[in-house]
């Protein structure tokens, strides 16, 4: 690769799941897309086709609904047949004793700083989850090869543990110069911005990713957005649903 030419990061939340759409607080827990985001995710692999920018190589989480919005987008994109690794590095946050809780109910019963501050803050996480209740991975087999499972994450949490693998396996692909689709999820693409746009503790607070529209990053030959924040393929879509991540739990 040339030192003019710019390399390439898309970023794909999955489209909306099962407990998006019942306003659930979700983290670890592995629940399936609803129609209306397997569509997402076929619209999201159009996109890529209709820009011209098509993955080399895929990064999923291990929870479902990425890895399913991963292949309904590559499917929809004939891309069915890239490399694929899957880390649960790039899980959702651990949403702690929130996991399975009605957001509405949890910024009702704490007020909205306390919401706010569970939910957005850069280094409080939510009280741990119990072993015994029935949200909790701590006995998830697909987690055998984890020293522990986490009970409660916090951002700062997830970047700690995301960026040992940036490091060690997404930055090297992406300076190969292969395309690389990284499909998570709000909060760890999050992480990922934060690293990317070297945004502040506090700043990161207002930061949203919606579901399903992917984010493309071109960056330069120190890994640096060329533009700051990216380029999402549908702009207004993703102004509209970004504004409808940061309502969740308002009446
Ligand atoms: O519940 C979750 O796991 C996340 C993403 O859906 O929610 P939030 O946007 O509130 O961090």
């Amino acid at each position: 690769m040339t030192a003019s030419t710019n390399y390439k990061l898309i970023l794909l939340r999955h489209g909306q799941s099962d407990w998006n759409e019942k306003n659930l607080f979700t983290g670890w827990v592995d629940v399936p897309l609803t129609d209306q985001g397997r569509a997402e995710a076929k619209r999201g692999g159009e996109l890529l086709v209709e820009a011209g920018i098509l993955p080399d190589v895929l990064y999923t989480s291990r929870l479902k609904r990425a890895i399913v919005t991963a292949n309904i987008a590559l499917e929809a994109a004939d891309r069915d047949w890239i490399d694929v690794k899957r880390s649960w590095r790039l899980n959702e946050r651990h949403y702690g004793a929130l996991q399975g809780k009605d957001k509405t109910q949890i910024r009702e019963e704490f007020g909205d700083d306390q919401f706010m501050l569970w939910r957005r803050s850069y280094d409080t996480p939510p009280p741990e989850l119990d072993d015994s209740s029935e949200w909790s991975q701590a006995k998830d087999p697909r987690y055998a090869d984890l020293a522990s499972v986490p009970r409660t994450e916090c951002l700062k949490d997830v970047l700690e543990r995301f960026l040992p693998y940036w490091e060690s396996d997404i930055s090297k692909d992406v300076l190969s110069g292969r395309t690389v689709m990284v499909t998570a999820h709000g909060n760890s693409l999050r992480a990922l911005v934060k690293h990317l746009d070297g945004i502040s503790d506090d700043d990161i607070a207002a930061l949203n990713i919606p579901t399903g529209i992917p984010l493309v990053y071109e960056l330069d030959e120190n890994l640096k957005p060329v533009k700051a924040g990216g380029t999402y393929l549908d702009a207004d879509a993703a102004a509209a649903a970004i504004e409808a991540v940061a309502n969740q739990g308002k009446k």
